[in-house]
């Protein structure tokens, strides 16, 4: 059984429970708590490999340090990044967040790959108040190395499932860069250690 740790990001009223409850039950409730963190979890068969998932939806407190996630950036594998697309301001939050995922002392020192990162622009079924542009949702992710999609958790069961399935394949792609850097890692110390004293040897 694969451990894979997901949290769901973005600003207060994106669509953050509704798109976890839509993957989970395939429905969309339209009003969910939001005063309390939960993690959800679902076993789930992918690519042959039985899977633990756990899904982190926060609780969007403003007094919450805004952009510490220290926790959350150790805790998880994958981020899916949510803003509301009728709501600007949701759209810089998001940016914030990217940015802060990619912050080099982030994604450099504590971790051999770069996390795996989903952009979703939420709310499409708003298009017609529309305040953030497809292109510049496309433009952001490709910018910091992500995925991007726009959906709607109130109208599109498949595509939330099918973006939930991405940002897992991306993890369980960064787990398998992970085991192939290890391996080669310790092979190449080996080696080191044997030049080391296998020449000392042959020297006495
Ligand atoms: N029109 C529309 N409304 C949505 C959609 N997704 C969520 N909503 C609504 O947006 C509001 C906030 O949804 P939540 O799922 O609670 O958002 P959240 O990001 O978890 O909210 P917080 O936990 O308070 O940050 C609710 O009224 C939902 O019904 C969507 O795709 N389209």
């Amino acid at each position: 059984m694969i451990d894979v740790k997901l949290a769901i990001l973005g600003g207060k009223g994106t669509g953050k429970s509704a798109l976890i409850v839509r993957f989970l039950t395939k429905r969309f409730i339209g009003e969910y708590a939001s005063n309390f963190e939960s993690i959800y979890n679902k076993c789930l068969c992918l690519e042959g490999k039985q899977l633990n998932l756990e899904i982190y939806d926060p609780c969007s407190q403003p007094q919450k340090t805004k952009f510490s996630l220290t926790s959350e950036l150790h805790w998880a594998d994958g981020f899916v990044i949510v803003y509301d697309i009728s709501d600007r301001s949701s759209f810089a939050f998001a940016k914030a967040l990217i940015y802060r995922i990619r912050e080099p002392q982030t994604s450099h020192c504590k971790r051999a790959v770069e996390s795996a990162v989903l952009l979703v622009g939420n709310k499409q079924d708003l298009c017609h108040v529309r305040e953030v542009g497809w292109e510049e949702g496309q433009k952001l992710a490709l910018d910091n190395r992500c995925q991007f999609c726009e959906l709607s958790a109130a109208e599109q069961s498949l595509e939330v499932e099918i973006m939930f399935i991405r940002i897992i394949k991306d993890v369980l792609t960064n787990f398998k860069l992970k085991e192939k850097r290890r391996p080669s890692g310790s092979k190449s110390m080996a080696k080191l250690i044997n030049n080391v004293f296998g020449k000392r040897r042959k020297s006495v």
